[in-house]
């Protein structure tokens, strides 16, 4: 595909994730269709629709219009490109400019800047002051693409070094200390043999950080209670030394992947039916907006509505009392997020706190977006 022909592919997804359609699914519907399309055409679809996604409103403001081609126009202009470079009337390239679409678009100014609804918007305001604009146009950009070294199969330097005789080039992180930032070749990880053999897997910072702030003494009983594809039970396996971690989801279905996942790392995680109780450490990485990982899903930023808020958080509250049920004596419940909206992360812990005497809280943690990792919050409650 040429260029232009590849902005036209994307400005026509862009239409119909407007009128509903999930990003992935328009992204895979046009795939299934377009055998020409290699995969270099494939990612550079997809790289111009996540783009536009993350800056749908800034790219609007600049494009002078709310439709696909007004905002493939409005990001080559954000970008400094020349749009009459591809905007020329090829058979498979968007139609020349009118002279409207020309002298039309303005700006982007204030809030069009920060990419996200007027009422996030206001929410991002109270929540962090003078740095709320810094927190929403970290969510512009593209998220880094970061490994966990699994330290149950090799350590980072020897880790690194197998990734880059393979062309994957990393930097250390500095959330945690067997994370990896990839710099060059990201594409290439999923092949790669050290992803293939259990080596490395493919995890956030911040969700590494979470972990690595747990308490864990050697032979504790830990359950996940929201445990999903796993990501987080395989980082807290790799700390025991192999496991067990025990797994539940009110989903089965999205453990799906678990078993072989474990398997691949050499983790023992016990898939149960129900959860049991007495544990010393449950962890709730509770359902949320997802907010502070919109680098990764940006069309949720545009879709997530105050009442989805409101229900979000109580099926948070429903699983933090739950889970509290389940500990032993003298054991840790653990909250997390990847939001960073207080709804979501202090005001739980708080209305827990009120509708639970006796109980405290032992940590707040608020990881902010941003080049090295996520958004996350993750907060320790221990009955007194
Ligand atoms: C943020 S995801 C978990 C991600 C996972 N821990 C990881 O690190 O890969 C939240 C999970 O909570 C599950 N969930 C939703 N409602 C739940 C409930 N009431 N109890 C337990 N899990 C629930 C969802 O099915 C989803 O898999």
């Amino acid at each position: 595909m040429t260029p232009d022909a590849r902005v036209q592919t994307a400005a026509e997804i862009l239409d119909r994730i407007a009128a509903g359609e999930v990003a992935e699914r328009a992204l895979t519907t046009w795939a299934r269709g377009a055998r020409f399309a290699g995969s270099k055409d494939r990612a550079a679809v997809r790289d111009h629709v996540f783009d536009a996604l993350r800056r749908w409103r800034s790219a609007s403001a600049a494009g002078g219009g709310a439709s696909g081609r007004h905002i493939m126009l409005g990001l080559l202009r954000l970008d400094d490109a020349d749009p009459d470079t591809l905007f020329t009337g090829t058979r498979h390239g968007p139609a020349p400019l009118t002279e409207e679409e020309r002298s039309g678009g303005a700006g982007p100014e204030g809030h069009d800047l920060w990419d996200l609804p007027d009422w996030l918007c206001a929410r991002l305001d109270a929540a962090y002051g003078a740095e709320a604009e810094a927190v929403a146009t970290a969510l512009r950009v593209r998220a880094p693409v970061t490994l966990r070294v699994n330290t149950l199969k090799a350590d980072v330097t020897s880790a690194v070094r197998a990734l880059a005789d393979e062309g994957i080039e990393t930097a250390p992180n500095p959330l945690a200390p067997c994370a990896l930032t990839v710099t060059a070749n990201a594409r290439r990880v999923a092949q790669c043999t050290a992803y293939g053999d259990g080596r490395v897997e493919l995890q956030d910072a911040a969700s590494q950080a979470v972990v690595d702030l747990l308490p864990l003494a050697p032979g504790a009983r830990v359950l996940d209670l929201c445990a999903g594809g796993g990501g987080k039970a395989l980082a807290i396996a790799a700390r025991l030394g192999g496991g067990p971690v025990e797994a539940w989801d009110a989903d089965p279905g999205r453990m799906r992947d678990l078993p072989p996942r474990a398997n691949r790392a050499g983790a023992d995680i016990r898939i149960l039916r129900a959860p049991q109780d007495a544990y010393d450490l449950v962890l709730t990485d509770v359902p949320c907006s997802g907010s502070g990982a919109w680098r990764r899903t940006p069309e949720e930023k545009w879709r997530l509505s105050p009442e989805r808020l409101v229900q979000l958080q109580a099926i948070q509250d429903g699983i933090l009392d739950r889970a509290a049920d389940l500990l032993a004596p003298g054991g840790t419940l653990a909250y997390a997020t990847c939001s960073i909206l207080p709804n979501e992360n202090d005001a739980r812990i708080d209305a827990f706190l009120d509708r639970r005497p006796g109980w405290r809280s032992v940590l707040r943690r608020q990881f902010l977006p941003g080049p090295d990792g996520d958004g996350f919050f993750t907060a320790h409650l221990m009955h007194a």
